[in-house]
């Protein structure tokens, strides 16, 4: 199982990170689109890598704006996955 990161290795990580904050145990980012349309074409491109990383986003849908929240539950904090995760996503148009 992945392992909780150390907090400093958490703050590290964060600076590389633009638009990305951290609550607690959560990464957050939140998105903004034309309209609800592009939001939800946005949130389709997450699947995929979701899927394939076995790592899901929680996901808040309001109109044109998406906020994405990333956490470990099985290991109970942040994770190299929610890290990479956030990586693949600030990718994605
Ligand atoms: C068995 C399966 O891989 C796990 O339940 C996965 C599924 N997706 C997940 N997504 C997230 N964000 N955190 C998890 O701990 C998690 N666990």
């Amino acid at each position: 199982m992945a392992q909780v990161l150390p907090e400093t290795e958490i703050q590290e990580r964060l600076r590389q990170l633009p638009g990305w904050s951290r609550e607690g145990k959560m990464l957050h980012c939140e998105r903004k689109f034309k309209d609800f349309v592009e939001a939800i074409a946005f949130v389709n491109q997450l699947v995929e890598p979701a899927e394939t990383a076995a790592h899901h986003p929680d996901l808040e849908i309001s109109y044109n704006k998406v906020t994405i929240s990333l956490t470990t539950h099985d290991a109970g904090g942040l994770t190299e996955k929610d890290f990479q995760m956030a990586q693949t996503i600030s990718e994605l148009k």
